[in-house]
């Protein structure tokens, strides 16, 4: 089977296949097999190569269609009347409840799995997002896995295990991955907004929302439209913005 990734990405380990693409594009110099590609290499490598999957590489070039929709992969509203909030106006956003194995590991990995899996499955351009709430005084834990502390200790038992310590401060960070289709290697992008650990204030319909304060309010007391202007997912969205205004031109570029 023939998987196309436009912006070309190591997706395979095998040696002759990058000796082979690097004859092929001679300007690209070298390739980390299996690194996910940082928007600082995109430039380099704004380029469409067809991936075999026994083979490694093809020669032939072949041109996908334009990105003008996406399917976010979330069985959370919250995340998707968010996302549909900050993004809606630059692309048309589909949503698929799949139930993905979310594994340990660091927060870029565990979204990167997630996207990949959400891929094959649906084997059409994803977006996933995973969230990770981190404080500081517990070096970055709950981190990932804070949606199980909530389910298992709520907003009183997140306060208590920062009890004993005065540094309060906490991160929330979210993380995105976009992949183009099955075997195309996710692309991140992260936002992260630093606040402090509270005793709930506000509506509780999304998560820790309550417990987030981020200079004086939070979250859940500040307007949505707020929120969607400073939070953590504004700013890892902002750099997914930047990512398809660069993907629109380099397919304005391959069709003129
Ligand atoms: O107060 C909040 N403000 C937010 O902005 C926010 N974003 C996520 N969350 C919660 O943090 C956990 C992440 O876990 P998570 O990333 O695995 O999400 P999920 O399993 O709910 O959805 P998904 O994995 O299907 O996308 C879950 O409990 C989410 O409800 C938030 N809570
Ligand atoms: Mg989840």
């Amino acid at each position: 089977m023939q998987q196309t990734c436009r912006y070309m990405r190591a997706c395979t380990t095998h040696r002759a296949s990058q000796q082979l693409l690097i004859a092929f594009r001679p300007n690209v110099r070298s390739i980390a097999p299996r690194s996910p590609i940082t928007q600082h290499r995109l430039s380099d490598l704004k380029r469409q190569v067809s991936i075999d999957s026994r083979f490694g590489l093809h020669t032939s070039i072949q041109h996908t269609m334009p990105l003008d929709r996406i399917t976010f992969v979330t069985g959370n509203k919250g995340k998707l009347a968010e996302v549909q909030a900050i993004l809606g106006s630059y692309i048309n956003i589909d949503n698929r409840d799949l139930d993905l194995e979310e594994i340990q590991g660091t927060i870029e990995e565990v979204s990167s799995a997630k996207c990949r899996k959400a891929a094959e499955i649906l084997k059409t351009p994803v977006l996933t997002e995973d969230t990770c709430l981190c404080f500081k005084a517990l070096n970055g834990l709950p981190g990932p896995y804070i949606k199980w502390f909530m389910k298992s200790i709520g907003h009183d038992g997140l306060n208590k295990l920062l009890a004993g310590f005065e540094d309060k401060s906490a991160e929330a960070v979210c993380t995105f991955a976009f992949s183009e289709g099955p075997g195309c290697e996710p692309i991140i992008f992260q936002g992260r907004t630093e606040g402090k650990i509270v005793c709930p204030r506000g509506p509780s319909n999304f998560g820790w929302d309550p417990i987030f304060e981020y200079e004086g309010e939070t979250y859940a007391e500040m307007d949505k439209a707020k929120k969607n202007s400073i939070s953590h997912r504004y700013k890892a969205l902002e750099k997914f913005k930047q990512f398809l205004e660069t993907y629109d031109k380099q397919e304005e570029k391959t069709t003129t």
